[in-house]
């Protein structure tokens, strides 16, 4: 699956797809939510998928996302407000009738059946006949790269064709909406990476409505058509990848994203005519969000050159080769007191541990988010 094309994305009916209005999700004593005893794991969340659409939920660990995405499967009772599907309430309609795929970290497939028995489960349960069921089977298996496997007993998959299988499972009876809790993050690393882009071109290709809750926030821009940013019960940013990455809503978002260093906008000053996009101008306030990439080490005096600013000096503590290029950790001061950051140091010598380097911020990898 993952040499094939990715296919167009299937067209979207505005009317259609999910909508989640003002949802809360409470565990315990609710009276006493927020005093002792209760907590509100999920507190007036609104938001919508459309038809087609891949919507990842992305947050840290224990700010709502799995209890959101199980309050809209129905394994979890909505204290207030609304889950819709095309319009219809979802409020007495029990799990098994919501017509909802879901897909866990750990795949739970049954032992005792073998690959094509496991992706069959929810057509036998629906009784689909059994030639409509072995061709449904075999075109499943293709789409998530499992093509021959259908008389593999489980046991002898990997962890990331066990999640294959899953994934087939979950799309075999056409789920109106396919709910993935952490569904890679049992897998390692290079393995984790890989799938997300099979997973995002399995659920395009069968033009599956999803949402996606994972705490990796490059698995989400991945996967996902928009990114859902959630902290402490609340959405704080609904946008699609790249306008979530240039333009994060606040400093609590860009950090969650992996920003590293928040400086006063004017520490960027333009260096020559023309100036730099995107981080450069008077800054009314606001931050200049420093990412991974978004410091450089440069050489003087033409540091400033290639739409750097001005340089700042620091001093390197060590530094890593990795994806190509190396990483220098230095201690600087870019305007917001002395930090530990890492600078890229990309056609440039690499400084060594004690010495000091020049740095420059890189626009590119900086955004502004309001102070
Ligand atoms: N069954 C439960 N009973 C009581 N509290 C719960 C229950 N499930 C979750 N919580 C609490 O609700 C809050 C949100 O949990 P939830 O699992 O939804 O977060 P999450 O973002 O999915 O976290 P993680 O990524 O660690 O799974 C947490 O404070 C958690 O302790």
């Amino acid at each position: 699956m993952g040499a094939r094309e990715p296919s167009p994305r299937p067209a979207r009916d505005a009317g259609g797809g999910l909508a989640v209005r003002d949802v809360v999700v409470r565990y315990g004593d609710a009276s006493r939510a927020g005093k002792r005893g209760g907590t509100t794991a999920v507190d007036g969340v609104s938001l919508d998928v459309a038809d087609g659409e891949v919507l990842a939920l992305l947050g840290p660990s224990g700010c709502g996302k799995s209890s959101l995405l199980r309050a809209v499967a129905g394994l979890e009772p909505v204290a207030a407000g609304r889950v819709l599907l095309d319009g219809a309430d979802l409020a007495g309609v029990p799990v098994h009738r919501r017509g909802f795929g879901l897909m866990f970290q750990e795949g739970q497939l049954f032992p005792h059946r073998d690959v094509g028995r496991n992706v069959a489960y929810g057509l036998q349960a629906a009784r689909v006949p059994r030639a409509e069921q072995e061709e449904r089977v075999r075109e499943l298996l293709d789409v998530v790269g499992l093509a021959g496997y259908a008389r593999r007993a489980v046991v002898t998959l990997s962890g990331g064709e066990r999640q294959r299988v899953a994934l087939a499972r979950a799309l075999a009876p056409r789920p109106r909406l396919l709910l993935l809790d952490e569904p890679l993050s049992a897998l390692d690393r290079g393995l984790r990476e890989r799938l997300a882009v099979d997973v995002r071109d399995v659920l395009h290709e069968t033009g599956t409505t999803a949402v996606f809750v994972t705490h990796d926030h490059d698995e989400a821009f991945t996967v996902a058509d928009r990114v859902a940013v959630m902290s402490a019960g609340r959405l704080l940013q609904v946008a699609p990848p790249e306008e979530l990455w240039r333009s994060p809503a606040s400093r609590q978002v860009a950090g969650f994203l992996g920003y590293q260093a928040f400086v006063p906008a004017g520490a960027f000053v333009p260096a020559g005519a023309g100036g730099a996009d995107g981080a450069g101008g008077a800054d009314g306030g606001e931050l200049l969000a420093v990412g991974p990439t978004g410091l450089r080490v440069v050489t003087e005096p033409d540091g400033a050159g290639e739409g750097h600013g001005t340089p700042f000096h620091g001093v390197v503590v060590g530094s890593v080769f990795r994806r190509g290029r190396a990483e220098v950790t230095v201690d600087v001061d870019l305007g917001a007191g002395e930090q530990r950051l890492v600078a890229i140091a990309d056609g440039v010598d690499v400084p060594g541990e004690g010495d000091k380097a020049v740095l420059a911020l890189d626009p590119r990898g900086c955004a502004r988010v309001p102070g």
